[in-house]
């Protein structure tokens, strides 16, 4: 479950006892991530952890090693329809490097004109 919500903390229960596995929040929602991680593992569920197209990678990486999944927003959270963000590759790239075995995921603009250059960059190979 992506929750793109201004307060996280408030809804891991509520999805967890309506069966999700999985919840993603966004590192920009909250102001101790790491509570909310340890949070949602009580509460049996995988965690996610996406990033806004204005935010670093570097912000997400002191958490990589935690989480299960990092989501990349290729657009700007909001609405639908809007333009895929080529400019957020070097995130995902970055991201495969260094956390060979992380989840990645994006999520904005991703259709048949766009959906193969999120596949040649996740499937770069980290150098031995
Ligand atoms: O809420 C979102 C962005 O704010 C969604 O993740 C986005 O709408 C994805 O849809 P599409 O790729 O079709 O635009």
């Amino acid at each position: 479950m992506h929750m793109m919500v201004s307060k996280p903390e408030q809804w891991v229960k509520p999805i967890a006892v309506a069966g999700g596995n999985q919840y993603t929040f966004h590192l920009e929602a909250t102001n101790n991530a790491g509570a909310l991680i340890k949070d949602i593992r009580e509460n049996g569920m995988k965690v996610g952890l996406a990033i806004k197209p204005g935010t670093s990678v570097e912000e997400l990486a002191p958490w990589a090693n935690q989480i299960d999944m990092a989501l990349v927003m290729t657009v700007e959270p909001g609405f639908g329809g809007q333009t895929f963000m080529d400019d957020m590759m070097p995130k995902v790239q970055w991201l495969r490097t260094q956390f060979p075995s992380l989840d990645i995921e994006v999520d904005g603009g991703v259709g048949p004109d766009t959906i193969h250059k999120c596949v040649e960059v996740l499937k770069t190979q980290p150098h031995s």
